[in-house]
């Protein structure tokens, strides 16, 4: 695997696979990697000639009262597990070249219509902080295909729409969400639980969306009503929740009796972390 840190690097590397024919797939990442990560890099490989993983933890997308500092940075395990997997080039990006006259002086691209919902009304500029950077990491690697996890799900419909409107030229592919045995999403975030918060409490919130799903299959139609007994379960486990929303899949927009494409979303804080989760399916 060859490692660049400029994007005078990644660019000619790329250039160079693309003059061979090649097709190149992109993973943008955050690191601290895990198996969702590399399930996003398998997809990759099965659709492309070559894969590009970019690690960075992009200032842009975080609150001032979010953990941008603690944010674990691992390059080094990262750097061997991607090698292990058979990555072709890691690009470890710099601010100093991503936001050269500072983050809050670059021009920032934002998906308005998706945005002030679910995560976005807890971390405001967190998606405008995404699409972003997405959208430079896109114009610097300039991939064929871009593969993002469905885990992030409004990050993905907003992922979706923006290259959609500004007609980008790559296509974006979404990976299914890899989890642990207790049906706990993987998340880099799961690494500030403590062991108890990890195994006993923290499956909760995926266990929730299932029994969701269970009585909406079953006929609930009163979403309101499911939204609160989901709250008041994840109250008295442990979590303070954050939301709990039952959505029309494509916009996002609270569902209504005739929606028959749905998609649970919610979030909560657990210890020192913050949780999300998502499941989606049809009537
Ligand atoms: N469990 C997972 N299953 C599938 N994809 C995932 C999973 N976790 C992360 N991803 C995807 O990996 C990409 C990079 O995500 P990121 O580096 O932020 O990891 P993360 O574990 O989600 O981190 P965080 O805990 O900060 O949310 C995103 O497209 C994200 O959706
Ligand atoms: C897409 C992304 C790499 C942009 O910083 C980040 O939001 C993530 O890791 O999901
Ligand atoms: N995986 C989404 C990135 C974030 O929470 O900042």
């Amino acid at each position: 695997m060859k490692t660049v840190h400029t994007i005078s690097e990644v660019q000619s590397a790329v250039a160079a696979l693309k003059a061979e024919g090649k097709r190149v797939g992109f993973v943008p990442t955050m690191g601290n990697l895990h198996d969702g990560h590399l399930t996003l890099v398998a997809k990759a490989k099965e659709l492309c000639d070559v894969v590009v993983v970019s690690i960075y933890v992009n200032p842009l997308q975080f609150g001032p009262n979010e953990d941008y500092d603690s944010y674990p940075r691992t390059m080094e395990q990262d750097s061997q597990l991607l090698t292990e997997h058979g990555v072709d080039i890691l690009y470890a990006c710099q601010t100093k070249e991503i936001y050269p006259e500072g983050s809050e002086n670059h021009t920032h691209v934002s998906v308005d219509i998706l945005d002030g919902m679910h995560c976005g009304k807890t971390r405001p500029a967190f998606f405008t902080g995404i699409a972003t950077v997405v959208t430079k990491l896109f114009n610097i690697v300039r991939p064929d295909v871009a593969v993002f996890g469905e885990k992030d799900f409004q990050q993905l419909t907003i992922i979706r729409k923006m290259v959609r409107d500004m007609r980008m030229p790559v296509e974006v592919v979404g990976a299914p969400i890899a989890r642990e045995a207790t049906g706990l999403a993987m998340s880099s975030r799961n690494g500030y639980l403590t062991r108890e918060e990890r195994e006993v409490i923290a499956p909760t919130l995926h266990q929730c969306l299932l029994d969701a799903r269970k009585a909406i299959l079953a006929g609930e139609r009163d979403y309101d009503l499911l939204r609160r007994n989901a709250f008041a379960r994840l109250a008295e486990t442990g979590f303070k929740p954050d939301y709990f929303n039952i959505s029309n899949t494509r916009t996002l927009l609270p569902a209504g009796a005739e929606d028959q494409s749905l998609v649970i979303l919610a979030a909560g804080y657990l210890g020192k972390a913050r949780l999300i989760d998502n499941i989606a399916f049809d009537l």
